[in-house]
């Protein structure tokens, strides 16, 4: 049932629906394409918490010798604050979009940051002091935006979601509810990944590309609609859903890596 929609979308002439595909129109055309990664459930396995996370000691660099064939045009594209992501990968620096969107490096270096106001920042110490006592619940500060996780603490999903309105009713028009796995997230309205993305593919790096999007969550939904109407590929990590507009799938991010592996060498 979950891969009706996939064996659909791979009848099409273009479709890419995994990692031979994936494969093969990187390495035929790599003039023509232009990469967007997500990074927690993509790039990386999900780990406990959000600190926990394991970057593989040879990712980095088959990025960037990726990213070299690309000539540049491969971008992360993430819900992590924009600084933390950067430094998961360093010495590299890639394009990168954060807290989903609303931040960016655009490949000339040009940075977009969000703006976090004095309330956001009461807020955000508000949300910590009001779940101090729940086991298991972790609130991670990330600037413009605050993500409550519950991985640890799966029951206090349902007392997490109105405390997380609330907050959001004070934080205003500005930010909007963001869920993923779980996790719910107050984000800058400013911005999806979708709209990163289509920023991405006006700067002259990506322009004339067109793009492969690969993510693993909601969140990543606005860009696979983005690249799905401009002509691309959305690849979703992990089993298809008939939720997902993914027309493609790649069973993890280890097999992703692969991916990267065969191409950078
Ligand atoms: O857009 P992404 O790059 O996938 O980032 C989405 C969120 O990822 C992180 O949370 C998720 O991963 C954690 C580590 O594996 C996991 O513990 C948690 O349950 C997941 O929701 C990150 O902490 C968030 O800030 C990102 O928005
Ligand atoms: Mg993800």
């Amino acid at each position: 049932m979950s891969y009706q929609k996939q064996s659909l979308s791979a009848s099409k002439p273009d479709a890419v629906s995994g990692e031979d595909s994936i494969l093969a129109v990187l390495s035929a055309e790599p003039e023509n394409w232009a990469l967007f990664m997500d990074i927690d459930g993509t790039l990386l396995e999900l780990a406990e918490t959000p600190d926990d996370i394991v970057v593989p000691p040879s990712l980095p660099a088959n990025l960037d010798v990726l990213a070299t064939r690309l000539a540049g045009a491969l971008a992360l594209v993430t819900g992590r604050g924009l600084d933390y992501a950067d430094q998961l990968f360093s010495p590299f620096h890639f394009p990168i979009a954060g807290l989903h969107g609303a931040e960016r490096r655009d490949p000339d270096g040009r940075l977009r940051k969000a703006e976090v106001t004095a309330e956001f920042e009461r807020l955000k110490a508000d949300l910590a002091a009001e779940t101090a006592g729940w086991a298991g619940v972790l609130i991670e500060d990330k600037g413009a935006a605050v993500a409550a996780h519950y991985r640890l603490a799966p029951d206090r999903e349902l007392e997490l979601e109105p405390l997380m309105e609330r907050a959001l009713s004070r934080a205003g028009p500005n930010w909007t509810i963001q869920h993923g796995k779980m996790v719910i997230e107050i984000r800058p309205a400013s911005a999806d990944k979708g709209n990163a993305v289509e920023a991405f593919l006006a700067h002259p790096v990506f322009a004339g590309r067109r793009a492969i999007a690969i993510g693993d969550d909601v969140t990543d939904e606005a860009m696979f609609r983005t690249v799905n109407r401009l002509g691309g590929h959305s690849i979703r990590v992990g089993p298809l859903s008939p939720a997902s507009e993914a027309r493609g799938s790649i069973p993890s991010a280890e097999a992703l890596r692969g991916i990267i592996e065969t191409l950078a060498s």
